[in-house]
């Protein structure tokens, strides 16, 4: 069981943006990925999520083809977290959330949401007009939702699979370390979790697994502990080995 990309080549004119890229999401296990701007990282994340279909290859989810599954079922069993959380809808921060929880109905959705909501410190915003947040607020909104609309799946005892493009990218410390702490307790609670990071120490400290990505391909794929070497991280982003070596001593 796992959310897979299987020997998946994407194109678009005549750009080649994914290359023959296989690696897999299995429940429980949290993986990063990670790579240059413009090595296909959320182009991949597309692909896992069904929303860019790829010329070659397959992408599995517990063991279906994604291609015969519905929209409406995969919305059960994954969730997106975008690069862009913005919205214009003139929906407060709490109905941003509770988008995410249309299967349910009644105390059961506000128990569910306000839970959600508190695990990303953003209940004091339920209130709030969701296009007048911040950038980090709306992020952390976005996170919950996401939360949220796996929940069903948890309870069914279904697989399901959050897949997180940047999700720390404009969170302070505290909130990057919340975000990535909910994201690795869905893992231990079974759930499959995909996050592309920048940051090789949040990576090394919360991934189980890490796919390296360059030029549309996989560059390395292993566990945590073994892939960022100096050697490799030199290699992947073209900077000097000592410099990469001492980076990886400040992790
Ligand atoms: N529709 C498209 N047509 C042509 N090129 C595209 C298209 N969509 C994306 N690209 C290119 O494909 C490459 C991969 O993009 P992608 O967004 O997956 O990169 P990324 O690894 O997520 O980068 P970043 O770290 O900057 O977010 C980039 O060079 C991008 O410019």
């Amino acid at each position: 069981m796992a959310l897979a990309l299987e020997d998946v080549t994407l194109k678009a004119g005549r750009a080649t943006l994914l290359k023959d890229v296989s690696f897999a999401v299995e429940p429980g296990r949290l993986v990063a990925v990670l790579g240059p701007n413009g090595a296909g990282k959320s182009t991949a994340l597309s692909v896992l999520a069904g929303d860019l279909k790829p010329q070659s290859g397959r992408v599995v989810i517990d063991g279906r083809d994604m291609a015969t599954v519905a929209k409406s079922e995969l919305a059960r069993v994954r969730a997106v977290v975008g690069q862009h959380a913005a919205m214009s809808f003139p929906l407060t921060a709490y109905e941003v959330v509770a988008l995410g929880a249309h299967p349910f109905a009644g105390p059961e959705r506000d128990d569910i949401v306000e839970e959600s909501m508190a695990a990303m410190d953003v209940l004091h915003l339920a209130g709030r007009d969701y296009p007048t947040l911040s950038g980090g607020e709306r992020q952390r909104i976005q996170i919950a939702r996401a939360l949220v609309q796996l929940r069903p799946a948890a309870k069914d005892g279904a697989r399901r699979y959050l897949l997180m493009d940047e999700p720390t990218a404009h969170l302070d410390l505290k909130h990057k370390i919340l975000a990535l702490e909910c994201a690795r307790a869905f893992a231990d609670a079974g759930g499959g979790v995909l996050c592309i990071l920048h940051d090789l120490g949040l990576a090394q400290e919360f991934s189980d697994e890490i796919v390296l990505l360059k030029a549309g391909a996989v560059f390395s794929d292993g566990a945590s502990g073994n892939t960022l070497t100096g050697e490799t991280i030199s290699a992947l982003f073209e900077i000097p080995v000592w410099r990469s070596k001492s980076l990886l001593a400040t992790l």
